[in-house]
């Protein structure tokens, strides 16, 4: 089956949010020690990568990423290219057809997976409230939040919350075109957490599944 990737790569010398716990992968057996396998250990932020957010990020009392229904990563989404702006607000999306889409990614800025950006695109308030409207449950990015990364408030992520939306961070989408694809993105089943990593790839409509 045709797919395109769309996740970050995991990598040791790879962006951190600043203060948050870096990625680090390393073989902790050999296969010359063991004299029969590798054996690699990792340690990592749950929000280092490409991630899904749960409630439980952003509400003590909201679901954890164990109890968010798979459901919402699989689908019909759309790709949209907002890196022109640095806003986003509701009149820019009102030349979208959002009808069969509850899942919209925005490519807001091409990264590399070593930097780190402080600045990026945000979606307004009533970007999210007409979102809602139009009957959208996902938003992706491809930047590290869906608010600034010194808010404390965090806006959006209360915004996307009051509107019962899943939220992706870091996805990798420079190479993507806009368009309209089937999403692939389900989190592990980490018992209490506040996010997960996801591996996350997009499949043409008409992609033949085989
Ligand atoms: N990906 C995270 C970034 C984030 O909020 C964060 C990550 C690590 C340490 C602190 C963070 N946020 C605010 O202090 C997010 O959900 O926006
Ligand atoms: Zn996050
Ligand atoms: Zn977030």
């Amino acid at each position: 089956m045709h797919y395109i990737d769309i996740t970050m790569p995991l990598i040791n010398e790879g962006a951190v949010w600043p203060g948050d716990t870096p990625f680090h992968f390393k073989l902790s057996a050999t296969m010359k020690e063991t004299n029969a396998v590798n054996i690699g250990e990792m340690s990592l932020s749950l929000h280092n990568g490409t991630h899904m957010d749960a409630p439980f990020h952003y509400d003590e009392h909201g679901a954890t990423i164990d109890q968010v229904n798979l459901s919402i990563g699989i689908g019909r989404c759309q790709i949209i290219d907002v890196t022109h702006l640095e806003k986003v607000t509701e009149s820019d999306l009102k030349c979208f057809d959002f009808n069969n889409t509850p899942r919209v990614l925005f490519h807001m800025l091409d990264r590399a997976p070593t930097i780190f950006p402080e600045q990026f695109p945000l979606l307004t308030e009533d970007a999210v409230n007409y979102l809602s409207k139009q009957g959208v449950k996902l938003i992706g990015t491809d930047a590290p939040s869906v608010d600034e990364v010194t808010s404390k408030t965090l806006p959006i992520h209360q915004a996307l919350h009051a509107s019962n939306m899943t939220i992706i961070e870091n996805l990798f989408l420079n190479h993507v075109a806009p368009g309209v694809y089937w999403l692939y993105a389900v989190p592990l089943k980490i018992i209490g957490a506040d996010a997960s990593p996801i591996r996350a790839i997009l499949t043409p409509l008409d992609g033949e599944v085989y």
